[in-house]
């Protein structure tokens, strides 16, 4: 491996649209094609590193430049990458913005921060795919080597309808789920097909009574799986602990039950059910607080937002330090990130929980070759850098529809694709009951 094998001499960014189904959410309802952006590293001695990320418009932004900056650096050039992107992406007037949140509140805060390491999250994947392959090693070997083979994946469960809105995007089989034996069925189908033996349902979408129902009817038809439900801060402090209390005898954990650091501490301090965190705790910055109030037992880390597979480990540390479990957040994501994630994931000792994926509801990728599930696990691969291959005919296919798109899917908008069942639909406001 000389230097010039490993400096970079291009940087290809791709944003596409993936079909998503019509999964519900307390914001709205997916649109029927979500953006992502795949992130291309070559380096000057031929090798290809593959990275991918968010594809809203905020995130091409701040990707352009720093591709451009990043010619003629090494791909092993990694702690660089959140200086050079501070320097050259510049703050985006949406992560400025006063009380800024990520897609309507889902993902927590939105800072200009946390927007670059973002965008930069992909770039990172790519320089490791990118140095892994022209090492011959894998890129967990890269982050320090594997401490488990295989990485477990829950399944993930969403109230969903049989179809978008008019009937547009492409149709699936999975049928309509917006009551309790709806949820059974699916989980029941996505147990089958992927062998998951954990269930996760996406709550804040019906009355909490409803839900609670739902997670009853799961934990009869699966007696003893670790169970999930996670309402993206839909409740009050009274509510949550209402939620816990009926749930505490089947609940792995409650996730985000209320929205802010403040009252998920309010709800710890009266339950011992642990309550996870995708929301409160999604930058640097907030970790102090929510671990010195005791709000969250365990973190739900995305490599997206947090910086990297890097950053995640990091996080993982300050988990350990504290006492506070970890494990994974997910949204709408392809192939790519999904291997970044089983490498990360493979290093960390102290993953005790399986890691979320929305991955079974993508059915369209661009890689050669899906990854696979099997007993709810992705086998963790030795193969040099991600181990895994672009197929350009099909970037090519999502990128054309990406080009295609009157603008109306190039930036995730889950009220907005409510309001077309729903006219009067508005964001709620929290806590929504
Ligand atoms: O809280 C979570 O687990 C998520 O934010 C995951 C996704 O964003 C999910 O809620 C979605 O896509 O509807
Ligand atoms: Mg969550």
């Amino acid at each position: 491996m000389t230097p010039t094998e490993l400096t970079i001499g291009e940087v290809r960014l791709t944003p596409i649209l993936v079909a998503d189904p019509p999964l519900l959410n307390t914001q709205g309802v997916h649109q029927p094609y979500t953006p992502r952006l795949i992130v291309e590293v070559v380096t000057e001695g031929g090798v290809t590193g593959l990275g991918e990320t968010y594809g809203d418009t905020k995130y091409l932004d701040l990707a352009r430049p720093l591709a451009d900056a990043l010619t003629g650096r090494s791909v092993t050039d990694l702690n660089a990458l959140p200086l050079l992107a501070a320097e050259v992406c510049g703050d985006s007037p949406a992560a400025t913005a006063a009380g800024a949140v990520d897609v309507g509140g889902l993902r927590g805060v939105q800072t200009a921060d946390k927007l670059r390491l973002s965008v930069l999250s992909g770039f990172e994947v790519a320089c490791l795919d990118a140095w892994g392959k022209a090492a011959g090693l894998p890129v967990h070997a890269l982050l320090g080597g594997k401490v488990r083979d295989r990485v477990d994946y829950s399944a993930y469960l969403f109230y969903r309808w049989a179809e978008h809105p008019g009937g547009r995007g492409e149709a699936d089989d999975w049928g309509a789920a917006v009551d309790p034996a709806g949820v059974v069925a699916q989980a029941r189908k996505l147990a089958d097909i992927y062998g998951f033996g954990s269930f996760k349902l996406k709550g804040g979408v019906f009355e909490p009574k409803e839900e609670i129902a739902a997670v009853r009817a799961l934990a009869e038809e699966f007696p003893g799986r670790p169970l999930r439900l996670d309402p993206n801060g839909a409740w009050s402090v009274e509510t949550s602990l209402m939620v816990a209390e009926e749930l505490r005898d089947v609940l792995e954990y409650l996730e985000d039950p209320a929205g802010t650091t403040d009252r998920m501490a309010q709800v710890a301090a009266r339950t011992d059910i642990p309550l996870a965190t995708n929301m409160c705790v999604t930058t640097f910055d907030e970790i102090a607080e929510a671990f010195t109030r005791g709000a969250v037992q365990v973190v739900l880390s995305d490599h997206h937002y947090w910086g990297g597979l890097r950053n995640t480990r990091e996080l993982a540390a300050i988990c350990r330090t504290f006492g506070v479990g970890v494990s994974m957040h997910s949204n709408t994501h392809l192939g790519i990130s999904l291997a970044a994630m089983t490498h990360v994931a493979a290093t960390v000792p102290n993953l005790h929980h399986a890691c979320d994926s929305h991955y079974p509801w993508q059915t369209e990728d661009v890689l050669t070759e899906r990854l696979t599930f099997e007993n709810g696990a992705v086998a963790v691969t030795d193969t040099p850098g991600l181990g895994v291959e672009l197929d350009r005919d099909r970037l090519a296919a999502l990128h054309r529809r990406w080009l295609d798109d009157d603008g109306s899917h190039r930036d995730r908008d889950d009220a907005a694709a409510m309001r077309l069942a729903d006219p009067e639909w508005t964001t709620p406001a929290v806590p929504r009951w």
